[in-house]
């Protein structure tokens, strides 16, 4: 199967740099997570990737060939977003019809099984839905569109924790039935973080990270104690962020730990999780 090569891509509105000169790979059958505070341009590149806006500069090509306005490369491409593609009349059933008739192949026995799951009257109209119901029938046609890279622009937006459990245990499903890609943009990092395998961070126009998800948690720590113990541990480290309660400092680093350097009685070394990690890289860093 082919990969998708983001090659230099820059996005710019008006003179406002939005995406600065971003090289990567999305590779075949993969869980990727793009993550991003709020309005560092993440709808932005999974709309350029998909055709939906152009860049400003640079090139997608799969494997070979130009995605852009390419018929054959966009039919392997398929982005659920917040933006409704839909007109207003439709129903959730003309939702699969739509993409059995664009990319074949619907599997609509999988869609019937999770409309009855997730509680969706495949007759109703989408303009009758309310926002967790039209997020439900927008994941159910992603995860049974015949695409080989899936993206999922905020997949979980309006959704209850029972129908986002839901949701993660049918991605995996149906990921293991029939590998293929999928791209989730999301917020909730932390229930994402057991399902995706690499992330990307974009924050300043850039990716700050792009790696699996299991080698940046092995370098991602909280590092606690007295201060003054915490100050000269850490005093050759990077400090992504840090918190101080009454005498005991932590602070939070991404970065391989010497093996060699003693660790004081003090001082306590714990591995972070994935939101922990992302608020340090992005936020933390700021204040
Ligand atoms: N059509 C447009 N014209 C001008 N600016 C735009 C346009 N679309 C997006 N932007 C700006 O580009 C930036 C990135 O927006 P984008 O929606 O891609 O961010 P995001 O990471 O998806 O944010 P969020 O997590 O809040 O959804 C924002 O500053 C936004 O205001």
């Amino acid at each position: 199967m082919a990969t998708l090569k983001i090659n230099q891509l820059t996005k710019r509105f008006g003179n406002h740099v939005i995406l600065d000169n971003l090289t990567f790979q999305i590779e075949p059958n993969k869980i990727y997570g793009l993550l991003g505070q709020n309005g560092a341009g993440k709808s932005t590149l999974l709309n350029i990737i998909n055709n939906r806006n152009f860049p400003t500069d640079g090139e997608i090509h799969l494997d070979n060939s130009t995605v852009n306005n390419n018929h054959d490369a966009l039919q392997k491409l398929f982005l659920m977003s917040e933006t409704s593609m839909y007109p207003k009349r439709s129903r959730v059933s003309d939702m699969f019809q739509l993409a059995n008739d664009g990319y074949g192949q619907f599997n609509f026995a999988m869609a019937h099984r999770l409309t009855h799951s997730f509680g969706v009257d495949e007759k109703a109209h989408l303009s009758n839905l309310s926002t967790g119901l039209t997020t439900i029938a927008k994941l159910i046609t992603a995860l049974c569109v015949n695409a080989d890279f899936i993206f999922l622009d905020e997949p979980t937006l309006g959704l209850d924790a029972g129908h986002r459990e839901l949701f993660y245990r049918e991605l995996m499903k149906t990921y293991e039935e029939r590998p293929r890609t999928f791209v989730l943009s999301t917020h909730l990092i932390s229930e994402i973080q057991n399902l995706v395998e690499h992330v990307w961070i974009l924050d300043h126009h850039q990716f700050i990270r792009n790696e699996d998800v299991n080698d940046l948690l092995a370098n991602a720590y909280a590092i606690s104690g007295p201060s003054k113990l915490v100050d000269e541990y850490t005093s050759d480290l990077t400090i992504l962020d840090q918190q101080t309660l009454s005498n005991i400092k932590t602070v939070y680093v991404v970065q391989p730990l010497s093996e060699n350097k003693v660790i004081p009685d003090q001082i306590k070394i714990e591995h972070i999780d994935l939101q922990r990690a992302f608020t340090a890289l992005t936020i933390g860093k700021e204040n």
